[in-house]
């Protein structure tokens, strides 16, 4: 089912194809419900291939100028094959005397064949290692001879032989060759090409033991970088490699906010006050969850022996390489975005349409994006091309409406950039409606092909009806939404509020924001285009007040201009959504320290199989 692609995007990066889930309907579910999931997916081996995705598409933070990917780390692990031994074939141990070292101990004799000197581990040996833990991107943390090691695809309680792929001076690499003992909580992972895709990470892991990992991961950073006590929760142990995996770069203070422990949370009365860190909201169906497909394209590379004739491919990046894979499902993604994707390809294909190749610059289709929206059922595809030109143009809208007579919205973007960025500047509709409407909790929504729209409308509900339980609102306060986006959030608000005022960093989300808010009929909501660190400072001087202030950034959190003038401000309630647990800690610290208290957190699995979680946050004000 897999074609070679020839390579056409930046290296390092993962393929793309985000999509969506079911429609609003799915029903809720938290860790602590009913049975694990384990047993569907270990049986749901639907023998299909799939589609990556990009894992900034992923949380989908900002404007759509997303990057392809990210990746990096997993350079060198060597993760196709990896399980392959499971099945109790045991390789030879490469330079080794063959003698097991039991408890993290290590095999084979150890000479150091890597340059790291003094490092407990060697490069190229072979070692058995215990699991204890998971990194902030789903690798197994384990430990050999007190090093740590970090294993893909490795689960914390297992107990596996590894292989050693790279050393540095506090961590390294290793391959999982075996497991010798296995988690409860190890599923079969449904999708095919799971292993070479790295779009999901937690596939192998069950969904139950995904939204537990998901809580106390959150748990984790707010103990460790916010100094905050939660409820039921003891200060755990430190492991300072392991903290710095989990913060990554995201926070440049790692070693400062590594020293926190739970009884730094302590009031400015001396008390201590616990946060509520409750289960992470799941999903019933936890497939096929999301709205939208972003998959680079390729051309395929005629191959005599099975028959192949070229022509358009599209799906992933091979991990760590910039080889398109050819895919025809991603389990993760609303099928008839897998749908859309197949008759593009074969249309183009039919057409002669080229791909871009990024090493000539040459070549036309770059990306094809999909949206779809769950509640109306309109759809939008977006040919993203590498020039203004498409040969054929009529014939391709005539022979995509006829196969997908459901579409409402043809649209080309046009990027000619070398860059790992999707979409260009200049976006035209070729057919039909430049914007699909779609609906979360009864208002409807326009959204153009780069907005920002959350790609699970199902939880997204559930995301939003949290951000206004959290608000506490009577029908007379002022509320403020910080990055407020196409007013997704602002309207949810505006329906038991005063008057909200969102600002936004994009003019376009800015001007969608008001025609959603007018398409709605909401006329308490005003918006501002500009950077919120500024813009909220300048209403603030201006003599506009607030009695809650919702923020919802990127995944860097918030600007600290901005929290300054929340502090400064004083609302009763701050109300904090973000995608990212490292930077929700730190700004929750900064909150803390200028007299607000956080209450309660709510995790909600926005994005089920893969490592990311989006938090939603009841701050009050506790001083004067
Ligand atoms: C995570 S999205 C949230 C959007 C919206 N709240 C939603 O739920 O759809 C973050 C938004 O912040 C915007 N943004 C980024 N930096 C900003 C800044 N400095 N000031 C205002 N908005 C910003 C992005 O363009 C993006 O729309």
């Amino acid at each position: 089912m897999t074609k070679k692609g020839r390579p056409s995007a930046a290296a390092g990066n993962k393929g793309v194809s985000g999509s969506a889930g079911r429609a609003g309907g799915a029903g809720r579910r938290t860790e602590t419900a009913g049975k694990g999931f384990g047993g569907r997916s270990q049986s749901a081996e639907t023998g299909r291939s799939f589609a990556g995705r990009s894992q900034s598409a992923e949380t989908g933070r900002g404007f759509e100028g997303s990057m392809v990917g990210r990746d990096g780390r997993r350079e060198g692990t060597g993760t196709s094959g990896e399980f392959a031994t499971m099945a109790g074939e045991r390789p030879r141990p490469r330079g080794g005397n063959g003698r097991s070292g039991g408890r993290n101990g290590e095999r084979g004799n150890a000479r150091p064949s890597a340059a790291v000197i003094n490092a407990p581990v060697a490069k190229n040996e072979e070692y058995i290692v215990d699991i204890i833990g998971l990194t902030h991107d789903g690798e197994g943390v384990g430990r050999a001879n007190g090093f740590t090691l970090f294993v893909h695809g490795a689960l914390p309680g297992e107990k596996a032989r590894v292989l050693v792929m790279k050393v540095k001076k506090q961590y390294g690499y290793a391959k999982l060759l075996e497991l010798i003992e296995t988690s409860p909580d190890r599923v079969g992972a449904p999708c095919e090409i799971y292993k070479q895709c790295g779009g999901c990470q937690l596939q192998h892991m069950s969904y139950e033991a995904q939204l537990r990992w998901k809580r106390q991961h959150v748990v984790d950073n707010l103990v460790r970088i916010g100094k905050l006590h939660v409820e039921g929760e003891t200060a755990k142990p430190r492991v300072k490699e392991f903290d710095a995996q989990a913060v990554g770069d995201e926070i440049v203070n790692v070693s400062a906010s590594a020293e926190a422990s739970a009884s730094s949370a302590a009031q400015g009365d001396g008390s201590v006050h616990s946060v509520v860190v409750h289960p992470t909201v799941g999903m019933d169906e936890p497939w096929r969850y999301r709205n939208k497909a972003q998959v680079p394209i390729g051309m395929a590379i005629a191959d005599l022996e099975d028959g192949a004739a070229g022509g358009l491919i599209g799906g992933f990046y091979a991990q760590g390489s910039h080889r398109i894979i050819d895919m025809d499902a991603c389990l993760i993604q609303h099928e008839r975005n897998d749908e859309v994707v197949r008759h593009i390809k074969r249309i183009g294909t039919e057409l002669g349409i080229t791909a871009y190749e990024e090493e000539s610059g040459r070549g036309l289709l770059r990306h094809v994006v999909v949206r779809t929206g769950f509640v109306t059922g309109e759809l939008m595809v977006v040919l993203v091309t590498n020039g203004t030109h498409i040969p054929n143009k009529d014939q391709w809208i005539a022979s995509i409406r006829t196969a997908l007579p459901e579409v409402n919205s043809i649209v080309q973007n046009v990027n000619t950039l070398d860059t790992n960025v999707i979409f260009g500047d200049e976006t035209r509709t070729l057919w039909g409606s430049d914007v699909i409407y779609d609906e979360l909790d009864g208002i409807r929504f326009a959204i153009s092909a780069r907005s920002f729209y959350q790609v699970n409308p199902a939880q997204t509900v559930a995301l939003y009806r949290t951000a206004v339980e959290y608000a506490g609102l009577t029908g007379q306060e002022t509320v403020i939404d910080a990055y407020c986006g196409i007013g997704t959030i602002s309207l949810f608000l505006a329906r038991q509020a005063g008057r909200v005022y969102g600002v936004e960093i994009v003019p376009e989300a800015i001007e969608d924001s008001k025609r959603n808010a007018e398409l709605n009929g909401i006329e308490n909501a005003d918006f501002e285009a500009g950077p919120s660190e500024v813009v909220i400072p300048r209403w603030r001087q201006e003599g506009i007040t607030a009695d809650v202030i919702v923020v919802d950034p990127p995944r860097k959190g918030c600007d600290p201009a901005l929290l300054d003038t929340i502090i400064r401000m004083k609302p009763e309630r701050v109300v904090y959504v973000s995608c990212n647990p490292s930077t929700l800690a730190r700004d929750l610290r900064v909150l803390e320290d200028g007299g607000y208290k956080t209450v309660e957190v709510t995790p909600v699995d926005m994005f089920p199989h893969t490592v990311h979680v989006e938090c939603c946050v009841s701050l009050i004000r506790s001083i004067e």
